[in-house]
């Protein structure tokens, strides 16, 4: 399968190069150029399969230029055999039609790690195939952070630097970064916010020096492959649920719209979604642009759902690239006013089709508390603040189509939002119980290119 920029001027790839090398040269996110599309019997007869199984079926086609099938396959039992839970992706019923998709049981407890654990898998066999070393830096409100450090830690071939905005991710998920102590990894709190350790991540790969000489790698969802891994779950609940013999509607907790449009490219694969609800906090670009058509970004306000508090959506790219029917130009223009002016307006015909593929709704601080407080009461479910957002909204969108919400992250993630909500502090699985008595290691970092720059430069293996 080859591969795209959304920008339309970087070279076309296969999966490998696509994977290892993260953003395209023209600063364009990769896409594949052509999807592949199940029929109605391939996708009946995924109901009921190892989660694994449905897994290679629907990859597949994506990674075959790149993996020999028995070696793809034995990357992903690796990849799936820690998680705490037989179906990986469990279903749990919240109401007449509306179903929870519990995301957390990996090691570090958010969805992040369904792509990640099998993107270190991957890295790790293409690496040692190429006898290459790469340098991967990434962005994090917290939960890609974690996940990646857990993914990475101790592999030969690989440093990680992660860019966390210092004092805005939860105490769980800075020690979840910080107490790893493999060389390999390390944790870089940024003085900013999400959104300037990714602009400082892009500006990293636009240096195309730094980035040729330490061998930039992402792993950051402008990574196809976690996109694509993130495909899998939407298949796996909808066929539980009836698909393709019926349609599915699935909400989704957004920010940086890596998630949801995994869930787009299912629908594209042939799965039978019926709405795909954007779902955000007070950081509500998407809810407004989706309302308006004008992409302004504003200032990014803390929130008890901090691994959400974002403006810039990097994958809104992706989403944009098809609303435009494929014209690179068209997105490159918007992206440069982005970088220009802070904004832009999205074409009449755009946002028509854009609005044809997504629903959207936004839920305010006080709302959460009380999604969080009111799911305790009524069904015994303890959300996280994420997830929360996720059902209020999907609240508003519930019919006679089964809808699945997804609960992204455990709610022992962020004990302090959901005691204040409940009362009840949720506890870490056994296995992590003492992540609040192991030592960190944390490095601060200016938000300035050069002095993250310098600070990999010293810090990476030669
Ligand atoms: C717990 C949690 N929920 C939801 C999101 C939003 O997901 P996405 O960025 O893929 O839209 C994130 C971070 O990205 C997250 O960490
Ligand atoms: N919420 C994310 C932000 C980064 O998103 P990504 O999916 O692009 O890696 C986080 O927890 O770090």
């Amino acid at each position: 399968m080859r591969y795209i920029s959304t920008r339309g001027q970087a070279p076309v790839l296969g999966f490998e190069d696509t994977m290892l090398t993260g953003l395209a040269r023209d600063g364009g996110l990769y896409v594949p150029e052509e999807v592949p599309v199940l029929s109605h019997a391939e996708i009946a007869a995924l109901a009921g399969l190892p989660y694994e199984e449905v897994a290679l079926r629907i990859m597949r086609p994506f990674v075959a230029d790149a993996f020999a099938e028995d070696d793809f396959a034995a990357m992903i039992d690796r990849a799936y055999a820690g998680f705490g839970h037989d179906a990986r992706a469990p279903l749990v019923q919240l109401g007449p039609n509306h179903f929870l998709l519990e995301l957390f049981h990996g090691p570090t407890l958010a969805f992040k790690d369904f792509a990640m654990q099998l993107i270190g898998q991957m890295f790790e066999t293409s690496l040692k195939r190429r006898g290459d070393r790469v340098t991967i830096v990434g962005a994090t409100s917290g939960d890609t952070g974690s996940a990646a450090i857990e993914a990475f830690r101790g592999l030969d071939a690989v440093d990680v630097f992660i860019l966390y905005p210092h004092g805005r991710v939860s105490d769980v998920q800075r020690r979840q970064m910080t107490t790893p102590s493999e060389a390999n990894v390390h944790a870089l709190a940024i003085a900013g916010h999400f959104d300037d350790a990714q602009a400082r991540v892009k500006d990293m790969f636009n240096d195309f020096g730094f980035r040729d000489r330490v061998g930039l790698a992402g792993v950051n969802s402008i990574n196809f492959a976690r996109v694509l891994a993130q495909v899998v779950y939407y298949f796996t609940a909808a066929t539980a649920l009836g698909a393709p013999h019926r349609p599915v509607s699935f909400t989704v907790p957004t920010g940086n719209f890596g998630d949801i449009f995994a869930g787009h490219l299912a629908r594209r694969m042939g799965l039978p979604i019926e709405k795909l609800v954007v779902a955000t906090n007070q950081n509500d670009i998407l809810h407004r642009c989706l309302t308006t058509g004008e992409y302004r970004v504003g200032e990014v306000t803390p929130s008890i759902s901090p691994s959400m508090d974002i403006q810039v959506s990097s994958n809104f790219e992706r989403a944009l690239h098809l609303a435009y029917d494929g014209d690179g130009a068209a997105v490159s223009q918007l992206m440069d006013e982005l970088r220009r002016t802070g904004g832009f307006t999205v074409s009449q015909g755009a946002l028509q089709s854009l609005r044809e593929t997504y629903a959207s709704g936004r839920v305010s601080e006080d709302e959460t508390a009380a999604a969080i407080a009111g799911y305790r009461t009524r069904t015994g479910q303890l959300l996280c603040p994420h997830g929360a957002i996720g059902v209020r909204v999907a609240e508003d969108h519930l019919g006679a189509t089964p809808m699945v919400t997804l609960a992204t992250a455990h709610p022992a993630k962020f004990p302090d939002a959901v005691e204040a909500a409940t009362g009840l502090r949720p506890a870490l699985p056994p296995r992590m119980g003492d992540l609040f008595e192991r030592d960190e290691r944390i490095t601060r970092v200016a938000n300035d290119l050069a002095a993250i720059e310098a600070v990999i430069d010293e810090t990476r293996a030669a």
